[in-house]
């Protein structure tokens, strides 16, 4: 079995660390039984990334406790280290590795280079930060990070009055040429594809001149929760934010203040193992779930009793219980949905897994921007379920899925964590599904295969 090189405590979240290679697959494991397991999951990527990006605008040190070791968040390190940012190592006091403390620079700097790998909070949030360095900074990342839209970002940091050279390309690699200021103001901006944009400029815009004032013009506004999650990391941090028309924001310019922050736990990654309770009929509890959170996660509360789950809450233990099972529906009975999750794209393609194996019909819409992920969700969800014997058909922001018998196969993951835990899940019920990359789940959560395989035991 393959086993990724990130798990803590020898993960170095400084060193070159990047995922290796496929081996020729993981052989998912197959469920002997109604699981019953508890589990921790390690920190929030999404809010790793913020409190890092924060921490290091900020006006003193800060300490992050229990953040999430992961690539997503050395990469998010490693850039901001380029651009000057300190960091130091502190014994943790959580069982996933040691906690950070950030010592901003006295001034960023440029004249550098930053691997975004395929982390788009790395490519979205640093750009802004990277314009307030002096010097160059030249952003690229892997094959498939330059797939992924940057022209919205690109765009907004010439309106506030920042030189980058894309070479029209609109994705990466471009440099951002810094002065060390921002004049900032108030733009417009399309941010359809990826609320990564907003939170990415919202992020540095206290250290601009003059604040900002960002509007977004545009038919949708994905992952709202996402953005939520950013103004509420900036007001924690004593900067002044308002929002007050839908697609409006408001930053005053401002000191952000030095703070030390617990990060939750990554609720999006506890995804996999809660579907795994409605795949066998068993019981998953996840421990240290926070009583109240911007994480969209949050929302498997209300989704998974959509499948036909059954939740139970005791403090910060949450357990999700498979559906009863019914003969006249088949075990384990999960149902089918039909839900518009716009707001919710991260969860998308574990849920997708549950309505593969569901024994109703399922749709799910207002998803286009998935197409922007890690990969092209929509059409790599579609293509390795078919490959599996699934009725899958793709609409253009959604999938439609039939029920049909599945049987074991190959599952392409596509450098994309989620696709990897979600051929995991189907390998649950369905013998024989291979990932060929299990190891990309390092992306943010490097001990998956370990802590699957102990659910399992
Ligand atoms: O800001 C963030 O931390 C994220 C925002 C969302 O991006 P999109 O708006 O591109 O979906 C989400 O899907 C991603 O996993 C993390
Ligand atoms: C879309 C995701 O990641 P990223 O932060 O790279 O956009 C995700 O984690 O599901």
């Amino acid at each position: 079995m393959q086993i990724s090189r990130y798990s803590a405590p020898e993960f170095d979240p400084y060193g070159d660390d990047r995922p290796e290679e496929g081996d020729g697959g993981w052989a998912a494991p197959v469920a002997t039984g109604p699981v019953d397991a508890a589990l921790a999951v390690p920190g929030s990527k999404s809010l790793t990334n913020r409190e890092l990006v924060l921490a290091a605008l900020a006006d003193g040190p800060s300490l992050l406790r229990a953040p999430l070791h992961s690539r997503d968040t050395a990469l998010m390190i490693e850039g901001l280290r380029a651009l000057g940012t300190g960091f130091e190592r502190v014994p943790g006091s959580g069982g996933f590795g040691e906690d950070l403390r950030v010592l901003p620079a006295e001034e960023l700097t440029g004249s550098t280079t930053v691997d975004t790998g395929l982390a788009g909070t790395v490519m979205r949030f640093l750009p802004p930060v990277a314009a307030l360095g002096l010097g160059p900074t030249t952003f690229d990342g892997d094959e498939g990070a330059r797939r992924r839209p940057m022209a919205t970002m690109i765009r907004a940091l010439r309106q506030l009055g920042v030189d980058v050279d894309d070479d029209r390309r609109g994705t990466l690699p471009f440099t951002v040429h810094g002065t060390g200021t921002v004049a900032g103001g108030e733009i417009e901006i399309d941010a359809s594809e990826s609320s990564q944009f907003v939170s990415g400029l919202l992020l540095s815009a206290p250290r601009f001149e003059a604040g900002l004032t960002l509007v977004h013009r545009g038919d949708e506004l994905p992952s709202e929760p996402h953005i939520e999650m950013t103004i509420a990391t900036l007001r924690s941090r004593g900067v002044h934010v308002e929002s007050e028309a839908h697609g409006h924001w408001h930053v005053a310019p401002g000191p952000i203040r030095a703070l030390d922050v617990d990060i939750e736990p990554d609720l999006s990654n506890a995804a996999p193992f809660l579907c795994a309770a409605l795949v066998t009929g068993g019981a998953v509890t996840i421990t240290g779930w926070p009583a109240s959170t911007t994480q969209v996660g949050d929302r498997l509360l209300e989704l998974l009793p959509l499948f036909g789950a059954r939740i139970e809450r005791d403090g910060g233990r949450v357990t999700v219980h498979g559906a009863e099972p019914d003969p006249s529906r088949g075990t384990p009975g999960i149902r089918g949905v039909d839900l518009a999750l716009p707001e919710g794209g991260e969860l998308v393609p574990n849920l997708v897994a549950l309505a593969a194996l569901a024994d109703e019909p399922s749709r799910i819409t207002g998803i286009g921007h998935i197409r922007h992920h890690e990969t092209d969700r929509i059409a790599a969800l579609a293509a390795e379920l078919t490959g599996l014997g699934a009725h899958v058909r793709e609409l253009e922001d959604g999938l439609e899925i039939e029920p049909a018998p599945l049987h074991g196969g190959p599952w392409r993951a596509y450098a994309d964590h989620r696709m990897a835990t979600t051929g995991a899940i189907v390998g649950l019920a369905v013998p024989g599904v291979v990932v060929d990359d299990i190891a990309t789940t390092a992306k943010t959560l490097p001990q998956f295969p370990e802590l699957w395989e102990a659910m399992l035991r």
